[in-house]
């Protein structure tokens, strides 16, 4: 358009040598033209100190093409705090045709999850994490809109509320106490304390959702299967992978991702199908049992399954009842695999911490026989009065935390951070597991000291308002389900504490290494022998 304008003002000076006016209109021309150019360079300079008082964030080259693709490696939380150190608070990473952005300092954490929060509310999930979701249908991966705010309004404030827990505590205890029983029948023997806690777990909440359990000879194979494949479920989710970086090659599936996380989908789609037939058309099943009196569900019992039957036909009032099964499962899927995973894998690690400092063992053993009694079983009310437990359970958070980099959050603008441009569309990860360990922050960061939770225990909550701690992360995505994290984990874990002592088999090294999926877990299974500590053997019996 300027050259256009700008060829017309030069014909304008060539005619007016010829005519009367012929000086002044040469001087308007010029000035036309002048005016033009100087808008022109003003705009550019002005374009250009824009830029460069924003720029991208720092960050190691990559290869053309490919960017820092083969430099990844395996385990992405370890890589990401490495860089951290030479980057600093906030870097970027070109892989293939993405732009990855990581945050390592509360301050610039903070400026993501507290000031432009809505901003960073968005998830992008990859390949892996949409057909895993039905979608981008569960809760977790569900882009910001009214979908999700209204699933995770319910989730939240009906499913998580201290009322509903309340209500289905009796459920969860009688599903603790089984297992202590079964462990019992087995003190002296070797036990995957991950295999247990899981099968706690997932039996809890699946009496939480319907009141159904797995039952039977197969319960312990079914459990192990499952946590088998809710392992590889997570590694998938979190494995880079090519297809993520360049869309035009996602067909070919270089790596198989999509292969595998398709037959590990399938798996978990039949299970949860079997569920809800299970619970809703009163399909018998080998593997799940309802409880007795729990056949007659009806209008006046509520159980979560129920809720979120009637509200998703409120949420998905014009989609087919194919839909509608698929957005029940993707709500199931974050409850059954997001809740239990993290929440076992975080038991194990607070087990093996303690294994590993015998007098840390001695002091929590001391306390609950203090508050519980050795002639009691633990009840969610003691729960708030084990200090020491909590802290201990705090400072497993810390050097363990469940998700490091939490689930990746895409802004829907372009923005500023830490005075960095972040374009729309990137993939933001909060490196949590690194600020957790950042010595500027904690005292000795990577000694297991419990004692550090209990100097201000008002201080550090998990609630994510404090931005050095976050091992459920902060914002409107923090987790949706840490009301029942919470109560699930402590609940779990000092009932085997209280009812059993805990030693390592003969000639067994502890190790306190990890590997790499979203969740990170140990990397060897902690094995464990438990010996009963009650004063009689009837405590074991009790439901
Ligand atoms: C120790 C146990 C747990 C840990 C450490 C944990 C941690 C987390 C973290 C770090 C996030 C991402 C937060 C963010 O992006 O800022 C998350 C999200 C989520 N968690 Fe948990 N979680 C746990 C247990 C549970 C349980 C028991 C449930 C369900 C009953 C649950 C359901 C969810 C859901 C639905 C989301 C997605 C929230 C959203 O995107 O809006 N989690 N969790």
């Amino acid at each position: 358009m300027s050259n256009g304008y700008a060829g017309r003002a030069w014909l304008c000076l060539w005619h007016a040598k010829e005519e009367d006016d012929a000086i002044p209109t040469a001087i308007t021309t010029f000035l036309v033209i002048a005016i033009a150019t100087l808008t022109f360079l003003v705009f550019s300079i002005f374009r250009r100190r824009k830029n460069s008082k924003n720029p991208l964030p720092p960050g190691p080259r990559g290869m053309p093409f490919l960017g820092y693709l083969p430099f990844l490696g395996n385990d992405l939380h370890r890589k990401f705090s490495e860089l951290a150190k030479t980057y600093g608070p906030i870097y970027k990473l070109q892989l293939g045709s993405k732009l990855y952005v990581v945050i390592n300092s509360p301050s610039v954490a903070r400026e993501i999850v507290r000031d432009q929060d809505m901003t960073f509310a968005n998830r992008d999930p990859n390949i892996a994490a949409t057909m895993s979701s039905y979608g981008g249908r569960s809760i977790a991966f569900a882009s910001q809109g009214p979908y999700w705010r209204n699933l995770r309004k319910l989730f939240v404030r009906q499913i998580m509320s201290n009322a509903s827990l309340d209500a289905c505590y009796d459920l969860r205890r009688q599903e603790v106490r089984k297992a202590l029983s079964d462990l019992y029948r087995k003190s002296g023997m070797p036990v995957d304390i991950g295999e247990l806690t899981l099968l706690i777990l997932i039996n809890g909440m699946m009496a939480m959702l319907w009141g159904g359990t797995l039952e039977g000879d197969k319960c312990e194979a079914m459990g192990a299967e499952f946590r088998k494949v809710v392992a590889e479920y997570m590694v998938l989710l979190g494995s880079p992978n090519v297809s993520d970086f360049f869309p035009a090659l996602a067909w070919l599936d270089l790596q198989g991702v999509e292969r595998d996380m398709k037959r590990v989908h399938q798996w978990l789609d039949d299970f949860l199908q079997s569920v809800i037939d299970c619970a809703t058309k009163g399909k018998t099943n080998e593997l799940f049992k309802q409880k007795e009196g729990e056949s007659e569900r009806n209008e006046q019992k509520r159980d979560f399954l129920q809720i979120f039957l009637d509200v998703e036909m409120d949420l998905e009032d014009n989609h087919s009842p194919t839909d509608k099964n698929r957005v029940l499962k993707a709500i199931l899927k974050d409850i059954v695999v997001g809740g239990t995973d993290t929440t076992s894998t975080t038991i194990e690690w607070v087990m093996a911490e303690l294994l590993q400092n015998q007098n840390m063992m001695n002091k929590v053993v001391h306390e609950l026989t203090e508050v519980v009694g050795d002639d009691k079983m633990v009840e969610e009310h003691h729960l708030p009065k084990l200090k020491y437990l909590n802290a201990v359970i705090k400072e497993a958070f810390r050097l363990h935390p469940a998700l490091p980099l939490l689930v990746p959050r895409t802004p829907h603008a372009s923005c500023v951070v830490g005075g960095y441009t972040i374009p729309k569309g990137s993939n933001v990860f909060l490196n949590v597991g690194y600020i957790h360990r950042d010595p500027t922050i904690w005292d000795k960061p990577s000694e297991f000291r419990p004692e550090r939770f209990l100097e201000d225990p008002s201080k550090y909550d998990l609630s994510g308002n404090d931005f050095t701690y976050m091992p459920f992360g902060s914002g409107r995505r923090i987790c949706a389900g840490l009301a029942l994290a919470e109560r699930m984990l402590t609940f779990s874990l000092a009932s085997l504490l209280h009812s059993f002592e805990w030693e390592l088999p003969q000639g067994v090294e502890l190790e306190l290494s990890d590997k790499f999926g979203i969740v990170v877990k140990k990397l060897n299974p902690l094995v464990a022998i438990p010996r009963p500590r009650l004063s009689t053997p009837e405590l074991y019996m009790s439901r």
